[in-house]
């Protein structure tokens, strides 16, 4: 039996793929306004992609950040997220401050989830997990490929990886460069949604060629998918009303 995680009164791992929108404000007026207009959409968690923001870092403005955007947001559940630039993100931190980072923002209590990098340091990694723990923060833990997609093993094996390393969440973003690609991601999502995952898993093919895998989640074992308010966090990314739409179509023809 896989295990659901329940964030809040969403539940992740049941039922129709959850949809996740991240915030990309750089300031933190502008996240406000995001976080005003998030909060009439019809989605079920946020992420706060942190590398967006221009004091990120400075610890203490963006704990004062996450306070407004939670004042705002509420009860919605919300993953906090440094994506590095190596990753396709819009920053570099020094490994020291990705640390720092992620242990003040655990102790907030003001985030739901966190979201790591498998390729980090594996002995920080496995300290952030437990410490996100011992305050009940889940953790996704992603890869992402922004030039290619690596071969179903590969895939399989990361989100394995990610898996035993203690992740409540292994979540993996590919590139396609040929549709047989996303075919590629969707038969590793498969293969690890059948036979090793013991927990929800979250996959998508991005770009134009790889869109198809953010509307198939309940098919093949994708349990979260991200959609966009108005600006993209990443390529291929539907506005959040006709993800909402296409899942819908795709639950009630299963
Ligand atoms: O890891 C992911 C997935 C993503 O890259 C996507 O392709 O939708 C978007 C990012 O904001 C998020 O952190």
């Amino acid at each position: 039996m896989k295990r659901t995680i329940k964030v809040k009164n969403v539940t992740i791992g049941e039922g129709i793929p959850k949809i996740c929108v991240p915030m990309v404000g750089e300031t933190v007026e502008q996240l406000a306004e995001e976080a005003k207009a998030l909060k009439t959409m019809d989605l079920d968690v946020i992420e706060w992609r942190v590398d967006f923001f221009e004091d990120v870092e400075d610890v203490p403005k963006v704990i004062g950040a996450l306070s407004e955007i939670r004042s705002i947001i509420s009860g919605i559940p919300l993953v906090f997220t440094f994506r590095t630039a190596k990753e396709g993100g819009e920053k570099q931190l020094s490994q020291a401050a990705y640390k720092t980072l992620y242990i003040e923002v655990i102790e907030t209590g003001m985030v739901d989830l966190i979201d790591l990098e498998l390729f980090t340091s594996e002995s920080d990694l496995k300290m952030l997990i437990k410490e996100a723990h011992s305050r009940n923060v889940f953790v996704i833990i992603s890869n992402h490929d922004f030039l290619k997609t690596p071969s179903k093993e590969e895939i399989v094996s990361r989100l394995r990886k990610a898996q035993e390393l203690g992740a409540d969440i292994p979540k993996i973003a590919v590139m396609p460069t040929h549709p047989r690609d996303v075919l590629t991601l969707l038969d590793a999502t498969l293969e690890m949604d059948e036979n090793y995952a013991d927990c929800p898993i979250v996959t998508m093919s991005m770009g134009g060629k790889g869109m198809v895998s953010r509307i198939t989640g309940e098919v093949f074992g994708s349990a979260l998918t991200f959609g966009a308010a108005k600006k993209t966090s990443a390529p291929g990314q539907l506005p959040v009303s006709k993800l909402r739409e296409f899942l819908a179509l795709m639950h009630k023809s299963i």
